[in-house]
């Protein structure tokens, strides 16, 4: 498969080299400094990882011009609807996830059944920690709005996600960390007077985001349309 990387930082050199493991050929890197260099038909797919000013004009580029994106970008989904609306029109492949971690889609998973049971106890408030390295651009972590809309799904008494305490009961308080070096760690805490429970995920590296991103590409091979985990992993 011939991958043109959007973004090549942090993630995009990991991504990089597990792709080469794979077998895969890297046609193009693209960074801010190139950003309206690349030629869409040099690529079988794009892995988007860059940053939040910059994924909504990589990514139409490429669905323009029928060229599959794998994106991991955070921080700019005020226009993800749009880029859906795009693809449909086009009738080319979008895939997006959060977190490309197979541990964190788990985690997706057991949030939404925790919240699902929890929602019978109001006894118990609930919050959320993340931590990331201090060069992330966003906060909350795209990871840590995910886990909120799953909580939201299920536990009726919370309304909306907030970054900063309000100290309204129907707000979903996300505590963002920002700490050298740390690749990301999300918890979830319920709390109570008489006791407390916590789900959390620790990633130890990049590895298992840029390892998904690179199987996504390869499974996305002849799909179409908006895609994402759940269609990846069958959940
Ligand atoms: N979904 C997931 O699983 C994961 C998502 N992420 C997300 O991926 C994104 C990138 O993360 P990370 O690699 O750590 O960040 P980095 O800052 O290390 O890398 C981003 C790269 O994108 C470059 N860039 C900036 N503007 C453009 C542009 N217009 N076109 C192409 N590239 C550009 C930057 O260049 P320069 O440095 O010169 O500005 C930089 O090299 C973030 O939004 C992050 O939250 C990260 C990990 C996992
Ligand atoms: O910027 C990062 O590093 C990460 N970003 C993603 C997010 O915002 O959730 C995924 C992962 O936590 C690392």
């Amino acid at each position: 498969m011939n991958i043109i990387l959007l973004g090549y930082g942090k993630m995009g050199k990991i991504i990089e080299r597990i792709a080469l493991e794979r077998g895969h050929v890297v046609t193009a890197r693209i960074d801010v400094d190139n950003s309206d260099a690349f030629d869409t038909a040099e690529g079988d797919v794009a892995i988007e990882f860059s940053h939040p000013d910059a994924a909504f004009n990589n990514i139409r580029r490429c669905l323009s011009r029928q060229l599959p994106v794998v994106c991991g970008t955070t921080g700019w989904l005020a226009r993800k609807p749009e880029i859906e609306t795009l693809c449909r029109q086009q009738n080319s492949t979008f895939f997006y996830a959060s977190n490309y971690s197979l541990g964190v889609n788990v985690f997706f998973k057991v949030n939404e059944f925790l919240a699902k049971l929890m929602n019978n106890f109001p006894q118990y408030d609930i919050r959320m920690d993340e931590v990331h390295h201090t060069e992330k651009r966003d906060a909350p972590s795209g990871t840590a709005i995910t886990l909120a809309e799953g909580v939201m799904k299920h536990l009726t008494r919370k309304k909306s996600w907030v970054n900063d305490q309000t100290g309204k009961s129907e707000d979903l308080f996300i505590e963002s960390f920002r700490i050298d070096q740390v690749p990301g760690t999300h918890v979830v805490k319920y709390e109570s007077a008489i006791d407390d429970l916590e789900i959390k995920h620790i990633a130890h590296s990049r590895e298992g985001f840029a390892l998904g991103a690179v199987m996504v590409a390869e499974w996305l091979k002849d799909k179409k349309g908006v895609l994402g985990m759940d269609d990846f992993l069958k959940f």
